[in-house]
């Protein structure tokens, strides 16, 4: 057994995203978002489900921030429904939507929790994607408006921001393999709605620091580390693909000013290239406060041009460990790698982990209990990676775990439980897991010995 220890101002916390928690689809004047859409679609998300009523967090602000103040956690990231405050996406406010915002925040302030705000998880306002969504480069300068009111409305009161969460998400998943609204699958789309998010990026980012508005701003982008099959140049390479397809493509503009030539190379042989206009690598690259970092799982990657390696000709294998119930396999080694990589290219940074977390479907017990002990080996293992990593001298400043409570968990609708807290979606009664209790002990020590 061994003592792991962070450091004393370690910011500690849990993560949730506001089509996956708040529900209240359709009040308050809130508009259509592109997950409303899609979730509204035959056929999309597992069971039909959607994320009409979710957690109803919208109407248990008081709930959810106790459960967070019992929980001992120094940060709460959130993020913000763009269609909540800006039903059209641009122009007329939604003041009822800016009300519930300023309601979660003064609540989190209040009990000493610091706010830790995504402005971007996936859900667009509908009326944007009817104009082309962020296909279009139109998105650009309404992104960069909806982040002006946001720090406008709460200069002082939110310190930590977050333009987008998992940008290849946003691009790739959503408008090449289509598992994602707006469920599109067209290559081409997908690069170029990576580059209008990055240049929106660059455009949030201007504003803040033009506005003055006190405090950090970064991105987090989704990185799945790979490990090579074999020791060799191609496999090792195919490695490289997988890692620069979802994290170098936005950090090498945002901290180089241009794309990694290898990828840039590797979609020019297939016919396709950014649509880059001149100016936009210059908005992209304005300096950044930290990397948010989302760690789940890594691959273990060979070379194949056959179809089993896809578009990258990089082909997934087994690593051969134990999975969770999503079917993701458990490499905490991956964790480290990948915050060793980070560093080491773009010269040791602030970073946080902006999700790490497990799913299991562990169900209630008599008593009432959830004995979850699988997401507590889950996050100890990934916690020993951590402390290891600010052990060797990279700048890890906290760890938002994934998730503060079971959610609607996107295509797999209600079916896959990230949550320490469970919640029954028929009473949306909400009751603390083991994990949560364990979770809570490590952060009010900021050491745990496993
Ligand atoms: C490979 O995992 C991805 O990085 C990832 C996993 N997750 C995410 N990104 C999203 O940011 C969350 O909204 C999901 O709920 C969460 C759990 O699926």
């Amino acid at each position: 057994m061994s003592i792991h220890k962070f450091p004393q101002d370690f910011k500690w916390g849990v993560a949730t995203a506001s089509y996956q928690i708040e529900g209240a689809y359709n009040e308050d004047g809130r508009g259509m978002s592109i997950w409303d859409t899609f979730a509204h679609t035959p056929g999309k998300v597992k069971n039909g489900d959607n994320g009409n009523v979710a957690c109803d967090s919208y109407h248990r602000v008081e709930e959810d921030v106790q459960l967070l103040k019992d929980l001992g956690v120094k940060v709460y990231r959130f993020s913000v429904s763009w269609p909540r405050v800006l039903p059209s996406g641009r122009g007329e406010v939604n003041q009822a939507g800016l009300d519930y915002y300023h309601r979660l925040v003064d609540a989190l302030v209040a009990n000493g929790i610091e706010p830790f705000c995504t402005l971007y998880h996936w859900d667009l306002p509908q009326a944007l994607q009817d104009e082309g969504g962020w296909g279009s480069r139109g998105t650009i300068d309404a992104f960069a408006e909806y982040a002006e009111l946001m720090f406008n409305e709460f200069k002082g009161k939110i310190k930590h921001w977050i333009t987008f969460n998992e940008p290849w998400c946003m691009a790739f998943l959503s408008n090449y393999l289509g598992v994602h609204a707006p469920g599109n699958k067209d290559l081409q789309l997908a690069i170029d709605v990576s580059h209008h998010l990055l240049v929106a990026h660059g455009k949030a980012v201007k504003r803040f620091r033009e506005l003055g508005i006190p405090g950090e701003i970064g991105i987090a982008p989704n990185t799945a580390w790979a490990v090579p099959y074999r020791n060799t140049e191609e496999d090792i390479e195919a490695c490289l693909r997988i890692y620069g397809w979802s994290g170098d493509w936005y950090l090498d503009p945002i901290y180089f000013g241009e794309y990694p030539k290898f990828m840039l190379e590797w979609y020019e042989k297939l016919g396709y290239k950014p649509p880059v206009v001149a100016g936009d690598m210059d908005i992209i690259r304005q300096p950044i406060d930290f990397i948010g970092i989302n760690y789940y799982t890594s691959s273990m990657n060979r070379y194949n041009p056959g179809e089993a390696g896809g578009m990258l000709s990089s082909e997934a294998v087994s690593l051969g460990v134990a999975k969770t119930d999503i079917g993701w396999e458990i490499y905490a080694e991956g964790l480290y790698q990948l915050l060793r990589y980070t560093a080491d290219k773009y010269g040791n940074p602030n970073l946080y982990i902006t999700e790490n977390g497990a799913c299991y479907n562990d169900g209630l017990e008599q008593g009432g209990r959830i004995h979850d002990q699988r997401r507590i080996d889950y996050l100890a293992m990934h916690l020993i990676q951590a402390s290891r990593a600010i052990e060797d001298g990279i700048n890890l400043k906290g760890y938002m775990e994934w998730s503060l409570m079971d959610n609607f968990e996107w295509a797999e609708g209600y079916g896959m439980r990230f949550g320490l807290v469970h919640v029954d979606y028929d009473t949306l009664v909400r009751t603390k897991k083991d994990s949560y209790y364990w979770y809570k002990g490590v952060i009010s020590r900021n050491w745990f010995e496993r």
